[in-house]
């Protein structure tokens, strides 16, 4: 029978508490002093630098995740603990049911990681490096069946120094896969990809979120995370600052309406409940009611006869609601909490 605690575990996949991570400051004897402090009382004011300071989210089985933030905001300090190869400062973390840091063995075997770099040797072909990281890894599927879901099959001959910026992406992301895992973590997989190869990056990614699989996913790029996240988080200075779906996200921002004055139209004459800003003919509204403000100033260029040249209407992007972020606008929906 299953208790509320099976119940969680099996529902989240990964639950965060309270995260601390602090490094301590360079040489042995700070070191010391640094791991004596953060174990005493108020440990707040320990020594060295605290890049992540008390984050809480959970990711549910079968849920694509996206940790964003600006450079330095603490994701691989987060991420890193998450896979295991550091311990928190503080707080609590599991991953699978299990801590990730003490019981490594246990979470190993059933998570995937695709690290920024995958440093393989380069003189090696795809078929070897593919086989080579089967070998060190548990449970291991057939080589060609790893190649053959990121597309890579018919470059198993093909040194790596040879392959495209997007084809190395795809043989990390193939070496991710090898153990089948319930758990994947993709650190930045598009950087430096163009934009063709980023697209069938994610193509790639929802179909294995499709397969049921769990995958935290960092990333610099907003619109990534808006094309493929099912939640995010936005980090800033080792915090969660807001979160949610991305709709959430973006619904507290305001939408943009755009287009060009007709000629012998004054700006005086626009529909009174929808301020804009008017330069030169250009009008830009900004509203939280994009659907009633839009029906409002169609029915007044219907009643009217007027063609609005260049309209465009848009609900805020990722993008806009990040840079608001960034720019300390929103430090009123400030939360640590990530539902
Ligand atoms: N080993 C370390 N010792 C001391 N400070 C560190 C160490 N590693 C990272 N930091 C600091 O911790 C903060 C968070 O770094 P982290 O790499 O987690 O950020 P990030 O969000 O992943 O950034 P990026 O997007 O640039 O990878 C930064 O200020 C960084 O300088």
């Amino acid at each position: 029978m299953h208790t509320e605690r099976d119940t969680d575990t099996d529902r989240h996949v990964i639950e965060v508490t309270a995260l601390r991570r602090r490094y301590g400051p360079p040489g042995a004897k700070a070191a010391k002093r640094a791991t004596d402090a953060k174990n005493a009382p108020g440990a707040k004011n320990a020594p060295g630098f605290e890049a992540v300071r008390g984050i809480s989210f959970t990711v549910a089985r079968g849920e694509l995740f996206a940790l964003l933030g600006t450079n330095g905001a603490g994701k691989t300090s987060t991420v890193e603990v998450l896979e295991g190869l550091a311990a928190p400062t503080g707080g609590q973390v599991r991953v699978l049911g299990h801590d990730p840091y003490r019981d490594r063995a246990a979470v190993r075997s059933r998570i995937g990681v695709m690290l920024q770099e995958g440093g393989f040797p380069s003189e090696l072909t795809v078929m070897e490096t593919a086989r080579m990281w089967a070998g060190c890894t548990t449970g291991a599927r057939p080589v060609g069946e790893a190649l053959e879901m990121v597309g890579l099959t018919a470059r198993g001959a093909v040194r790596v120094k040879q392959l495209s910026g997007g084809e190395r992406r795809r043989l990390d992301l193939a070496l991710a896969l090898l153990g089948n895992p319930e758990l994947v973590f993709l650190d930045e997989p598009t950087t430096g990809l163009d934009a063709e190869v980023r697209r069938e990056t994610w193509e790639l990614v929802r179909r294995l979120r499709e397969q049921g699989t769990t995958i935290v996913l960092t990333t610099h790029y907003l619109d990534e995370a808006e094309a493929l996240a099912d939640r995010l988080a936005i980090m800033q200075a080792g915090r969660i600052v807001v979160s949610g779906t991305p709709a959430e996200v973006t619904a507290a921002r305001p939408a943009h309406i755009r287009f060009q004055l007709p000629e012998h139209i004054a700006p005086a004459e626009l529909p009174l409940s929808v301020p804009a800003a008017v330069t030169g003919r250009r009008v830009e509204i900004r509203t939280l009611r994009l659907q009633d403000a839009l029906t409002e100033l169609l029915l007044w260029a219907r009643d009217k006869d007027l063609v609005l040249d260049g309209l465009d209407a848009r609900s805020a992007s990722l993008e806009e609601a990040f840079l608001e972020i960034a720019a300390g606008q929103l430090s009123e929906h400030v939360t640590e909490e990530a539902a």
